[in-house]
């Protein structure tokens, strides 16, 4: 392809500009920096060579991209060579069996194999709708767990996380586990992402300090395998499940139960490595189940919370969402159902300008490239990382117009009224890339729009949501797993009904 460098061209071109790389102090300093840390310096490093630099950092040099056109470049066109991932860190090989995970997979057979069946078995319409009582059953759980806030006075954070976690458990796990067993889930899975910021020291000289620091290794390791007992018996027991409903389904002579729906592992169970010809293991399977409740949880209840804290900071884009919904539903529904979503043009331009302005991750997961390649005139050397600057890109004026201001009309193709053909996959043109674009993006990205729909529309239907008498809401930002509010919202919440 054009893109690849021939040896001549490889001799003139050179990475990216950026500040100068002192060896060894330089590269720890910036090892040590989070990505929210380096995104103020990444935006001034801009401002002064351009939309492509390149930081030194560890032993892979690292190019950021700010350009949408050099985003589409590289990810649509040149899609087959941008889409590798580096070879996993210490840490991420134990969490992840060795790269079972979509996420940590290079690009090859085994990638390809995870992530098809993600999207053909899960993300299939009559899949997606076959989790609809499970999306009920949790927006039943999130309305009581508000409801009994007293004073009517929530902190939402907590609650929106652990719905979008029962949501996931449930579609991980099958929709028969009870609320004992997917808070148990979640504590396991929480103490070991919030360890995680402890262990990342891992990732650097793993023998060293593995050495030095015994007793915190111990403890990460320990915590690992209790993901694995709390995960292996859930994921026996599908098995066993499995194996039930398709004796029972011979017997009968037709399909399988009508009341039975497929879980994530269900699909993992038959699954077989095209290069090693050979199922998923026990740990593959943990490993593959905890990446899709981290995937999607933290995600999709971050840009849930900004959502509504902006629908309490501007009462009048609340109340016209609420007026959109009764226009659908009719006075007196009782709540929102996915049928009706479709129908919601605004409620849609809400969730997108939701993402655009206050995306959950400023950053996509870091890509490489599987051969030297060219963009925008510079080398993308095959061991170094490029990444794709996500918030500068939805905030940049010259394709938004006053980028920072809430403006969800901006999403509405003819004023209102009519369905909006954003494409949020950036196949034709990226304007903003909450989700990635190309062979990576996303897979999650129609179910985490569902959700967010969803909830967004339910909250909005059956609460007056207000500020709380003399809070205002602040819109400050911190870097946790994801970019989430500094003072996590408050509100004051009445029945509408
Ligand atoms: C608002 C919610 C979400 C946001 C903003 C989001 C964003 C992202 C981003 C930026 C990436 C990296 C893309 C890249 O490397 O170029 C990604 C990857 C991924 N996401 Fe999501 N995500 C969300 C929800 C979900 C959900 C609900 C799931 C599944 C249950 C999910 C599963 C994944 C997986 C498996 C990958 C790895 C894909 C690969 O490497 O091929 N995400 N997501």
């Amino acid at each position: 392809t054009v893109n690849l460098l021939s040896s001549h061209a490889k001799k003139k071109k050179s990475l990216p500009p950026g500040p100068l790389a002192f060896p060894v102090i330089g590269n720890f300093l910036w090892l040590r920096k989070s990505f929210s840390e380096l995104e103020p310096v990444l935006r001034s490093l801009r401002a002064r060579h351009g939309p492509m630099v390149t930081l030194h950092m560890g032993p892979r040099p690292a190019v950021f991209v700010s350009s949408h056109a050099l985003a589409h470049q590289a990810l649509v066109h040149h899609g087959a060579v941008f889409s590798d991932r580096a070879p996993p860190s210490a840490i991420v090989r134990v969490l992840s069996s060795n790269q079972h995970s979509i996420n940590t997979s290079s690009y090859g057979p085994n990638w390809r194999l995870l992530r098809r069946n993600f999207t053909a078995e899960i993300l299939h319409p009559s899949r997606i709708r076959s989790y609809s009582r499970a999306r009920a059953w949790v927006l039943h759980i999130l309305v009581r767990e508000l409801r009994s806030q007293p004073g009517g006075v929530v902190r939402v954070v907590d609650h929106f996380q652990y719905a979008m976690f029962c949501l996931l458990v449930l579609m991980c796990f099958g929709d028969r586990l009870e609320e004992k067993q997917i808070k148990q889930i979640e504590e396991t899975q929480r103490r070991l992402m919030l360890g995680m910021g402890r262990f990342g020291v891992f990732n650097f000289w793993p023998r060293l300090s593995k050495l030095v620091l015994r007793n915190r290794w111990k403890e990460f390791y320990e915590l690992y395998k209790n993901q694995n007992r709390v995960f292996v018996p859930l994921i026996k027991a599908r098995s066993k499940a499995k194996r039930e409903q398709l004796s029972k389904a011979k017997e009968n002579g037709n399909d399988v139960d009508g009341d039975w729906t497929v879980s994530y592992v269900d699909t993992l169970l038959d699954l077989e490595l095209p290069e090693e010809k050979r199922k998923l293991e026990e740990n593959e399977l943990v490993s593959l189940c905890s990446e899709f409740l981290n995937a999607g949880t933290d995600t999709t209840s971050t840009a849930l919370q900004w959502i509504v804290a902006n629908l309490v900071k501007y009462p009048e884009i609340q109340e016209r969402l609420y007026d959109e919904i009764k226009s659908v539903v009719g006075q007196g529904a009782e709540q929102v159902k996915e049928e009706d979503l479709q129908r919601m043009s605004y409620l849609k331009a809400i969730v997108l300008e939701g993402l655009r302005r206050h995306p959950p991750l400023h950053f996509v997961v870091p890509h490489t490239v599987t051969e030297d390649a060219e963009l925008g005139g510079y080398v993308i050397p095959k061991d170094g990382t490029i990444n794709f600057m996500v918030a500068e890109m939805g905030w940049d004026p010259e394709v938004w117009e006053d980028p920072m201001a809430f403006k969800p009309e901006r999403f509405l193709s003819c004023g209102g009224g009519e369905a909006i053909g954003f494409d949020i996959t950036g196949s034709k043109e990226i304007k903003m890339m909450p989700f990635g674009v190309g062979r990576r993006i996303c897979p999650g990205y129609g179910l985490a729009m569902l959700h967010l729909e969803y909830f967004v529309a339910n909250l909005v239907w059956l609460f007056k949501w207000r500020t709380v008498a003399s809070e205002e809401v602040d819109l400050s930002e911190k870097q946790e797993m994801t970019i989430v509010m500094k003072t996590p919202l408050r509100a004051q919440i009445t029945s509408r009904n």
